[in-house]
């Protein structure tokens, strides 16, 4: 099976292009392939896919095998295979209301749905920078999920190993759950609270979990510790997510600059769409040949 290796800011994923290859068993592939001593190291595999709704189609498997339905750093880099590897030209135009408009844009159906996204191609003719319409973000308790029964889940108390969180709960396809705390990320102890969180009994389908540092209304810096792959580089969803909490809580702007262990990505929680936009950079590292 031939694949590639791509990330987007170090959250790194085993690409296989699926107009050319079949994968049987993906959950399985992905537990072994995601593996960094016995595999090609990775948080998770991606697969794109024909569609018949749009350019392709992604799914997306953690390295704990379990399909979710969104990733955003991972649609970045389905975007730039999809256009660097001629899958399809991308020659319509896409803008984010009253700011930026891109020549060259795509289609990318995902578990959440349709998402269009737009292209910065380089001087070389190859994407650098994607911009992703990620849509509007879900707000309701039990949409989520989150086991409250409430319209909006914002600086709700959650007890974890005997302490009260605050927590401000966002889905963008994906759950995740969102901790504001004052003295500094480095303080949180991710091995120790992460699994809690993402297993709590408040979250029926399990949790990605964040923890963000407010420096101005446009910037924060955010941790995360990811539902089925534990400690990321960075999670795009997630991002967003901290983002529309930030306003939420009245602690951020709609546009702001979120700083991640892997780099900085540039959010944009449109009041004119309600959708949330993400900008960041994709990045192919090499190929290889899977052997099963
Ligand atoms: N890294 C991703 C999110 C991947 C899926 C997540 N772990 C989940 O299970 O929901 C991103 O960049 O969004």
């Amino acid at each position: 099976m031939k694949f590639t290796k791509m990330h987007g800011l170090g959250n790194d994923y085993v690409y296989v292009n699926c107009f050319e290859e079949k994968v049987e068993n993906p959950e399985e592939v992905a537990v072994k392939i995601s593996d960094r001593h016995f595999g090609v190291g990775a948080d998770g595999l991606i697969l794109i896919c024909p569609s018949d709704v749009a350019d392709v189609r992604m799914r997306m498997f953690n390295s704990d095998g379990s399909e979710a339905q969104m990733c955003g750093n991972g649609i970045r880099c389905v975007a730039k295979y999809t256009f660097d590897h001629g899958l399809a030209r991308g020659d319509s135009e896409f803008s984010v209301p009253g700011q930026e408009t891109f020549k060259n844009s795509l289609r990318v159906e995902t578990g959440r749905g349709i998402l269009k996204l737009g292209l910065a191609v380089g001087d070389d003719g190859k994407v650098e920078k994607v911009c992703v319409n990620m849509g509007q973000p879900i707000l309701k308790g039990e949409d989520i999920p989150v086991a409250l029964n409430l319209d909006e889940v914002i600086e709700e108390p959650i007890e974890v190993e005997g302490d009260v969180l605050r927590m401000t709960c966002v889905g963008m396809g994906n759950p995740h759950a969102v901790f504001f705390v004052d003295e500094g990320v480095n303080s949180i102890v991710l091995p120790k609270i992460g699994p809690k969180v993402e297993n709590h009994d408040l979250f029926p389908e399990r949790v990605n979990g964040h923890w963000v540092e407010v420096h101005a209304p446009d910037e924060f810096t955010m941790v995360t510790w990811e539902r089925g792959s534990g400690i990321t580089m960075a999670c795009g969803t997630g991002a967003c997510a901290c983002g529309v909490a930030g306003v939420l809580t009245g602690k951020t702007e709609r546009v702001t600059k979120a700083h991640l262990p892997g780099g900085d990505l540039e959010l944009n929680w449109c009041e004119e769409d309600n959708c949330v936009y993400m900008t960041g950079p994709a990045t192919e590292v090499f190929t290889g040949e899977w052997p099963e």
